[in-house]
């Protein structure tokens, strides 16, 4: 059974904030997300359930996903790591991604899309969280004309700049676009691609925004509150 959200979560209410009393890092307008009532069924048609997940470099996506996965049992397929996958496997477009990678821009959608395209496709799963995408509205068109499927929801990890390039310096995974020069890089293409795919996603009542500053578990608090008010993927 599924129930609107603004009746269940002390996170959520009704006068439309996710978080009460938080400061978006990016003035994000959240009381956008609430101006839709949630429709009566999170899914009606026949496709998997699709949770995008969102947030700048280092806001904690990949962390709480891991979160996410088990307690929910979603299905995580984390964009960035498809590509670094695609890299070391020497595939015909691994230097380009590399190359992208290094200079914290955008990978052509179509190639990023099929990876995430043969992982779904490849799976029994009925519902997935999909991790770092989409990054741009041409990420976004993409997987809409080439999936067919829009996601059910989308959850945005807001952080403040200097944190996020704080956890990122620190990260210590030996990535390539771990460093001071790339992060600035992938704040700016973040601003200037990403936040208008998650400002489109507010406006079509489908954006549930985190504050990304707090302990793992303070900030997975929040996530659950999302969940739980859903219903949507323990059943
Ligand atoms: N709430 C948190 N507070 C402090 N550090 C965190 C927090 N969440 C994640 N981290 C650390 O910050 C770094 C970036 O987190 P990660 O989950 O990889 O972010 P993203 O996938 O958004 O880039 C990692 O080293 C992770 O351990
Ligand atoms: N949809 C995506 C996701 C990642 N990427 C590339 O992969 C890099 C790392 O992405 P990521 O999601 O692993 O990075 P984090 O935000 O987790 O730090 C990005 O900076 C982009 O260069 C992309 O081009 N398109
Ligand atoms: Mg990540």
């Amino acid at each position: 059974m599924w129930r609107r959200a603004a009746s269940l979560s002390p996170f959520i209410s009704s006068s439309g904030s996710l978080i009460r009393n938080h400061q978006t890092a990016y003035n994000f307008k959240i009381w956008e997300s609430f101006t839709t009532e949630i429709p009566t069924q999170v899914k009606g048609g026949k496709g998997p359930f699709i949770c995008f997940v969102l947030g700048g470099p280092g806001s904690g996506k990949g962390t709480q996903c891991a979160k996410i996965v088990k307690n929910y049992g979603l299905t995580h397929l984390s964009a960035g790591e498809l590509l670094r996958r695609e890299i070391a496997s020497n595939s015909e477009y691994g230097t380009t991604i590399l190359n992208t990678i290094k200079e914290g821009k955008i990978v052509p959608s179509e190639v990023t899309v099929s990876l995430i395209q043969k992982e779904m496709e490849s799976s029994d799963s009925k519902k997935f969280l999909i991790d770092g995408f989409p990054r741009s509205e041409e990420n976004r068109a993409a997987f809409e004309r080439i999936m067919g499927a829009e996601p059910d929801i989308v959850l945005f990890f807001d952080c403040p700049e200097e944190e996020m390039v704080n956890r990122v310096l620190n990260r210590n995974e030996g990535r390539v676009d771990d460093n001071i020069d790339t992060v600035r890089k992938r704040l700016q293409v973040f601003k200037a691609l990403n936040l208008p795919v998650i400002n489109y996603y507010a406006r079509r009542g489908k954006l549930y925004t985190i504050n990304a500053v707090g302990t793992v578990d303070e900030i997975f608090e929040q996530v659950r509150a999302v969940f739980a008010a859903l219903k949507l993927v323990t059943e």
